[in-house]
């Protein structure tokens, strides 16, 4: 593969391009070496270099004080103005530095109201020198940090919000330190670039002589012999800088600690949510309204239905603007993220690069070290405290994620979407966790989740939403008993949902069969769909309807059967008994009609079975 790679054009291509920019740097360190006159006792020479070695470390400053926090805006900032100043930020690199110098002595010139005020003494001074250093070196640190910025993890700085940091905390905690490689490269070019300046500063300070300008006098003085000693100077610095910032400098030995005697979380007082929210994003807009009665809560549908949405302005991540939040009896609309108190578990598996399970789990603001002491054993990440991010699996990294969560001992914890990434068996583990943690600490939860047996599992009171609308909502057993609507039926994940016709007051024709159901008082005739759970399809049932086999599969704790009534749907039935039955085979099934929902396909408005309700046509 190296091989073939080595005999490509391009390769060979690019290999005369980094010829080319090598040969005559080693050039001239041949000559150089060979040469009894190198001109560093040249008059002028030093403080030449010591000018722009102050002015560029000056401008350096400068530029990282006023271009870090213009990078960081701009790498968060869509709007039009956001993009003028972008690319407003760029022209002083694609202008030649001589057009520079000029634009920048209708600035600070003697003659100009600034140059003026400062007496004059914005040119040919060593302000000037870094005035011009300034101006053309900017846009290194400028695009080189918003880049950095712009790869950073959204989630990181709502994490760091829940978990109590403000926002000046969070720019320095986060965003500096994950962005800071970017930052340093672009800073050193930055500096190195103005050490190089010459063609502005030669318009607005040709005295004193920094080092460029220097070497240009002596060479159009003495041609090449005096200029040996600045190039080599310059070339010296940029090479052992340029080195010293590619090494990869290992890692620093991560210091041992002892954990301290866990102490375990105090009881939690249950809290609920209550939302009424109205916000817009792009062409999508969410409206929905409800106030949980339990503390184990579930928001369920489909991708893009607006459930990450929901949870980040139950979190304030999307300011008061989004709507009325309050948890339990107490308004927090207007109440800042790093002042509710809430854990927050996203959907991106996101832990804070470069520190160890320890340091995430003491990163709240209020974070006891015995409390997360206590979390790490019980979530079971004894042993993981000193590793990073990357050296864990997706398993502890989602366990990490929660114990960051509760060692705060947050009110409420929101999960979006905790175990959509984790296989099966780690899933399975993970929930059942949760189901303990709710059970046992009274951990209040609003769990996001696309899954209705997750839903099921881990809430007691299910919205479901979609399209950015709340479709239903209430307890768990009422919701999977009596989905409001098709959709929701749909969206539950219940497979039996199909066409019929109301033959009497009780009874519905379904293709030759006719089934007993309660239609309420639906005229004859009424065209419905009805659905029915898989569980509530019993397969060999004494006095059933007559149904064949078309599907048999094992999955391990139960047969999923799919039968198909005479002339009908294919129905699929859930069961745990042996029932020996093979594709081909007939059997007979029974449907309890109070288990069987219809609702007339003219509105979609449920019938609901059992309850004997009309609903009007
Ligand atoms: N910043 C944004 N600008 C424009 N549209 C957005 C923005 N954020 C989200 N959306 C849109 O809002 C809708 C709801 O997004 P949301 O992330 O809440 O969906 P979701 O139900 O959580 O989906 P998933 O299960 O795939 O995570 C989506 O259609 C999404 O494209």
């Amino acid at each position: 593969m190296t091989h073939r790679a080595s005999r490509s054009p391009l390769t060979w291509l690019g290999g005369l391009l980094a010829l080319y920019l090598l040969v005559p740097i080693v050039a001239f360190v041949a000559r150089f070496a060979g040469s009894d006159e190198r001109g560093f006792h040249v008059p002028g020479l030093w403080d030449a270099l010591r000018v722009s070695l102050e002015s560029a470390t000056i401008s350096a400053a400068l530029i990282a004080a006023f271009g870090i926090p213009l990078a960081s805006w701009l790498a968060r900032s869509r709007g039009p103005v956001a993009k003028a100043i972008g690319v407003l930020v760029q022209l002083p690199l694609a202008i030649p530095p001589v057009m520079a110098g000029i634009v920048l002595i209708y600035l600070v010139g003697p003659y100009t109201t600034l140059g003026q005020f400062f007496g004059g003494r914005l040119t040919d001074s060593v302000a000037g020198v870094v005035i011009a250093q300034t101006f053309v070196s900017a846009p290194f640190l400028v695009i080189g940090a918003r880049e950095a910025f712009a790869t950073i993890d959204p989630a990181l700085d709502e994490i760091a919000a829940t978990l109590g940091h403000r926002p000046l905390a969070r720019f320095f905690l986060i965003s500096l330190r994950v962005a800071g490689p970017g930052i340093r490269a672009g800073l050193l070019l930055t500096w190195l670039r103005a050490i190089g300046e010459y063609g502005a500063t030669v318009l607005l300070a040709y005295h004193p002589y920094s080092l460029p300008v220097f070497t240009y006098v002596r060479f159009s003085d003495t041609g090449i012999p005096d200029t040996q000693a600045p190039t080599a100077l310059a070339l010296g610095i940029a090479a052992v800088l340029l080195a010293l910032n590619a090494v990869r400098w290992p890692a620093r030995l991560r210091r041992q600690h002892l954990l301290p005697e866990p102490r375990a979380p105090r009881p939690a007082t249950p809290t609920t949510l209550d939302l009424d929210l109205d916000l817009t994003a792009g062409s999508f807009r969410l409206r929905l309204s409800h106030r949980a009665a339990s503390h184990r809560v579930a928001i369920l549908g489909p991708s893009g239905s607006g459930k990450s949405m929901t949870l980040r302005a139950a979190a304030g991540l999307l300011g008061p603007g989004a709507g009325t939040v309050r948890y339990g009896d107490e308004p927090v609309t207007g109440v800042p993220t790093e002042a509710r108190h809430i854990g927050f578990v996203p959907q991106s598996l996101s832990l804070l690069p470069g520190r160890t399970v320890w340091q995430q789990l003491l990163f709240g603001t209020d974070a006891d070290p015995r409390l997360a002491a206590w979390w790490l054993r019980t979530l079971r990440l004894d042993g993981l405290d000193n590793r990073l991010p990357h050296q864990l699996s997706g398993g502890q990294r989602q366990r990490v994620s929660l114990a960051q969560a509760l060692t705060r001992e947050p009110r409420l914890v929101l999960l979006d979407e905790p175990f959509s990434a984790l296989d099966a068996p780690v899933r399975e583990e993970l929930r059942r966790e949760l189901r303990r943690l709710q059970r046992d600490m009274g951990l209040s939860t609003v769990l996001v989740t696309h899954d209705p047996e997750e839903a099921a599992l881990l809430a007691d009171e299910i919205l479901v939403i979609d399209d950015g609308r709340l479709l239903q909502a209430g307890p768990r057993a009422e919701v999977y008993a009596r989905p409001a609507s098709p959709q929701v039926a749909r969206l539950l994940g219940i497979p039996n949902l199909h066409r019929g016709t109301v033959a009497g007051p009780s009874t519905l024709s379904v293709g030759e069969a006719v089934i007993e159901v309660d239609a309420g008082e639906l005229p004859v005739g009424t065209d419905v769909l009805w659905c029915v759970r898989p569980e509530h399809v019993a397969v060999n049932a004494s006095g059933g309807y007559p149904a064949t086999v078309v599907d048999h599969a094992d999955v391990g704790t139960s047969v999923v059967l799919s039968v198909e009534l005479a002339g009908g749907p294919a129905l699929t039935a859930r069961s745990t008994a042996d029932l020996a039955l093979t594709v081909g085979d007939g059997c007979r099934i029974h449907l309890d009609p109070a288990a069987i929902t219809l609702w007339p396909r003219s509105d979609g408005a449920p019938v609901t079975a059992g309850a004997a309700s009309s609903t009007p046509l």
